[in-house]
Order: structure tokens, then C-alpha cells, then sequence
């Protein structure tokens, strides 16, 4: 069984023996979530409730069910910390390894049939990801990756791809991706604003994030409002992106960390191919001052 221990000794090797089982695992929480947006689920209804930070479901209880049970029979309790968008108290975790968990990215999509939906399960160390899945049920796809290692794509049959982000390195000849939902008068006028070649509009940061590792995409852009994304929903997509060749910041180039008292993610965040990224967040940093000159 891997254990903290292991991982202080040989942590490729550990990280690798926890990506196997984390993959495992987030292919019996994609059966699950699957079943529920085909309504045919033994569990029952969908049961949408909303909350404070937008609804929730049954599919969603049980992806986080069946992740923590399974983690957790699988690994040494007291070595890994957790924290799910489901579970979480309002406090942080205090272990060193912490797995950030998001059973259902893209709740409002799922319930709307959109199809854009995913799964995170991302093991972050000190704050920062070392092991990430991201999963899109409905493509029956598996991105991960490990720190140092590579992002790799996985099929059902268990066929592993690496993927890499897209060479092109001209703003105007980018393709953005911004949320369907979560978008107000702010981040819509920077992003018209901006030069891109394409608009795309889609839920799920996952589900954004794999458009760019399939290269039909470059660029997703975020920007909190009054409320603002949460460590769940960014601990997996930032590092199947960065291991992809990407590059995943806030709009004053600084990395994220996780796990910290507030979950909340506030700010602008930049996520690219990488090649022009610092005049990326240069550019929609610029945007937003003279937006904001323009509404006082
Ligand atoms: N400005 C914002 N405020 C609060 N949550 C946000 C947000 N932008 C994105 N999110 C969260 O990020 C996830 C993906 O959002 P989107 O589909 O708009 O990209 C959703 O979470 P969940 O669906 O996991 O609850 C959504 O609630
Ligand atoms: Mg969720």
C-alpha cells in the first residue's frame, strides 16, 4: 500500500502505484456519473438541490461517495488528507499530501444535457498538484498526469497518449474558451476586447481545459465576481495542463496554491498553450483597469 513513507523514499515509483489506483477509481465514478445523466441509475433521481454556490445532485454525492471510499480503503488513512467539494467544513486540511476532489464539475451543465461535464481528483503536496485526473464521462476520455511526468490520455480499453498543447504563438491567431455560466458584463467586455481568432463557450473547467490538450483550443480565461471558483475546481485541470506544456496563472503570473483558509479563488486566472502567456495577463490585466476607469 502506498504510504507517506513511500513517497518520501521513491516518490516516482509511489506516485505512480496512486496514479494507477486514482485512474481506477475515477473510471467507477464516471460509470456512476454516466448512469445518473442517463437516468439509469439504480440509486435513484437526480434530487437537484441548490446551494449556496450552485446545485447539486445525487450523481454528485455518489462520484464523491464512491471516490473517498475507494481512496481511502486504498491508502493509508492517516497519511492523505481530503478535501471535496462535497465534504468540505469551511477549514483546511492539515496533512502535507492532500487529495482535492470535485465528483462533478459543470453541476449546471449536467443537469442542462448539455454533455459538458468532468471528474477531478488531483493530489496536491505543500498546496501544489503532484498527481492529477481529469475525467470527461461523456467522451469516455481519462486525461492525467504526474508532476514531471507528462500529461497522457486514457481510453476505456486502458490505451495510453501523451498529449501536448498547440504551437501557436500569435494572439490573433488563438482560439479562447471561457465557462457558459459563470460570465458577468466584466469578463465579457475583456473578452471582446481581446484579439482572439475564435470564441468557444463551454461548462466545465475540465472540460475547457481538455480542449486545449486536444489542441482545439489555446486559451481559457476565468474571472471571479461575487463569488468566485474554488480549489476543486482548478487543483486537477492546472496540472494535466501545465504537464501538458500549458501554462495555468493568476493574472499577475503567480501559480496557485491550495488548501489554503479561504477555498476560494479570487481574481483572474489564465490558463494557455503557454507561448504568449505573459502578454496574455498582461493584456486582460490592461483590459480590466481601463473597464473599470470606464464604469466609475
Ligand atoms: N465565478 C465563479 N463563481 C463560483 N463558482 C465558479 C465560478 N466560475 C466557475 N465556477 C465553478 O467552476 C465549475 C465550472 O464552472 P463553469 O462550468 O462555469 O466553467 C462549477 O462548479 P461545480 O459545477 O463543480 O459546482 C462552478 O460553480
Ligand atoms: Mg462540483
Amino acid at each position: 500500500m502506498p504510504t507517506v513513507k513511500s513517497l518520501a523514499e521513491n516518490q516516482s515509483e509511489a506516485l505512480a502505484e496512486i496514479g494507477a489506483i486514482a485512474r481506477q477509481v475515477g473510471w467507477g465514478a464516471i460509470d456512476i456519473l454516466r448512469s445518473y445523466y442517463r437516468g439509469d441509475s439504480n440509486e435513484g433521481d437526480l434530487e437537484i438541490k441548490d446551494k449556496k454556490d450552485g446545485p447539486v445532485t445525487a450523481a454528485d454525492l455518489a462520484a464523491n461517495r464512491h471516490i473517498l471510499k475507494n481512496l481511502q480503503t486504498a491508502l493509508s488513512h492517516e497519511d492523505f488528507g481530503y478535501l471535496s467539494e462535497e465534504t468540505y467544513q469551511g477549514e483546511s486540511v492539515a496533512k502535507d499530501w492532500v487529495w482535492i476532489i470535485d465528483p462533478l464539475d459543470g453541476t449546471r451543465d449536467f443537469i442542462n444535457k448539455t454533455g459538458e461535464y468532468a471528474l477531478h481528483i488531483a493530489l496536491t503536496y505543500k498546496k501544489r498538484p503532484m498527481l492529477a485526473i481529469v475525467g470527461i464521462p461523456e467522451a469516455e476520455k481519462l486525461y492525467f498526469a504526474i508532476k514531471g511526468q507528462g500529461t497522457f490520455v486514457e481510453t476505456r480499453d486502458g490505451t495510453q497518449e501523451p498529449r501536448r498543447v498547440s504551437t501557436r504563438n500569435q494572439i490573433e491567431d488563438l482560439a479562447m474558451i471561457a465557462s457558459r455560466s459563470h460570465r458577468d458584463l466584466r469578463l465579457n467586455t475583456m473578452l471582446e476586447r481581446m484579439p482572439f481568432k475564435e470564441r468557444h463557450y463551454m461548462g466545465s473547467v475540465g472540460g475547457k481545459i481538455s480542449t486545449i490538450l486536444e489542441q482545439k483550443c489555446d486559451v481559457y480565461i476565468s474571472l471571479s465576481g461575487k463569488t468566485a471558483p474554488k480549489d476543486w475546481d482548478f487543483a486537477a485541470p492546472e496540472l494535466v495542463l501545465t504537464e501538458a506544456g500549458g501554462k495555468f496563472t493568476s493574472f499577475e503570473g503567480n501559480d496557485l496554491t491550495y488548501n489554503n483558509a479561504d477555498v476560494s479563488q479570487w481574481g483572474g486566472l489564465m490558463a494557455s498553450n503557454g507561448h504568449c502567456h505573459q502578454e496574455l495577463y498582461t493584456l486582460a490585466t490592461n483590459l480590466l483597469a481601463e473597464i473599470d476607469r470606464e464604469s466609475t
